[in-house]
């Protein structure tokens, strides 16, 4: 049995031309793995091909080449086991509004053939916090409460996998913790796999334990989280002088700057120059610190130095 949720191999995209527009290739031959249990990220610009992926998951759209392994079931092989192990949080709310939340858990459940002793609408309705909207209708419910249905939804049939597609775009700080809070329940609990799409640099440094970089229909790079972050080797220790000051002068493997508060910036790479060598700099050129800290690079860095010129 494969250590692997999915595995994707060679996966190629092409958009058929309309009289309108031209063939697309969205994806140009993408090779990926996602361990099982991982919180993983799927991250790029707009129109990188991040949602043409999730949509080739989630049996929505016909691959033009390559292979999709989902729990060790072969898409075209075993097209209804790949699916049974897969769950999607699509990113456009698409709810029947004359369904109530338990109707729309219920309607979805049967569509995956889960018999009725084996539902677990109530527990879903529970943890999406629904409970005491299970009977209203769904125009009558709120943005959030939507979004937190579509949520709901998507675990109906108790997938191993579960996909969200720009979970928290637009959405409020609260129901956004609450969407974190769940998924992280589910894979902790659960030992779920979570796939998620995201815009948000910070979200998947905070949420994902590994992340794909795609751009172009490519994969440009795939790592730990911690790895990305640690590729850049940079770091910035900012001192607020006691009074103004010029840059003193640099050592080989230091830069500085001035920046508009009046703080100095000190760049080095912490494999080559520590901060003790920084400090020193800064004594020895008599400044005196009234405040001192350090910026790390972040993941925006890293999508930065990866995708540009590209
Ligand atoms: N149904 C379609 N027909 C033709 N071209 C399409 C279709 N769907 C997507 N594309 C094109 O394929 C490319 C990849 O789109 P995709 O939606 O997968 O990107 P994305 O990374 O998910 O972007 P976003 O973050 O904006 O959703 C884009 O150039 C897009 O215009």
């Amino acid at each position: 049995m494969t250590e692997n949720a999915i595995e994707i191999e060679g996966l190629r995209k092409t958009y058929a031309a309309t009289p309108r527009t031209e063939a697309k290739e969205a994806l140009k031959g993408i090779d990926l793995n996602i361990p099982r249990g991982s919180i993983f990220g799927l991250l790029g610009p707009n129109g990188a091909g991040k949602s043409t992926i999730i949509n080739i998951l989630a049996g929505l759209v016909n691959k033009t080449d390559g292979r999709v392994n989902i729990w060790g079931f072969d898409q075209d092989k075993n097209p209804r086991q790949s699916r049974a192990a897969i769950g999607i949080m699509p990113q456009e709310p698409n709810l029947d509004p004359f369904f109530t939340p338990r109707g729309s858990l219920e309607v979805q459940a049967g569509l995956y053939g889960v018999p009725k002793s084996q539902r677990q609408t109530k527990e879903i309705l529970e943890l999406i916090g629904l409970t005491d909207k299970a009977e209203a209708y769904a125009r009558s419910l709120s943005g959030g409460m939507r979004r937190r249905l579509l949520l709901g939804k998507a675990l109906v049939h108790t997938p191993q996998i579960l996909v969200l597609d720009e979970p928290t775009a637009g959405v409020d700080i609260e129901l956004r913790n609450m969407l974190w809070a769940n998924v992280r329940r589910l894979n902790e609990e659960q030992g779920m796999t979570i796939i998620l799409t995201t815009h948000y640099l910070e979200e998947a440094q905070e949420m994902c334990d590994e992340i794909a970089i795609i751009n172009h229909g490519q994969l440009i790079t795939r790592d730990t989280t911690a790895n990305l972050l640690g590729r850049l080797d940079s770091k910035t220790m900012v001192i607020t002088p006691a009074t103004e000051t010029a840059i003193p002068d640099l050592p080989a493997g230091i830069t500085a700057t001035t920046r508009k508060d009046g703080t100095l910036a000190f760049t080095y790479k912490p494999r080559e120059t520590s901060a003790e060598e920084v400090l020193a700099v800064v004594h020895n050129a008599g400044i005196r610190i009234a405040d001192v800290k350090t910026e790390e690079a972040d993941l925006e860095d890293v999508f930065l130095a990866l995708t540009s010129n590209k």
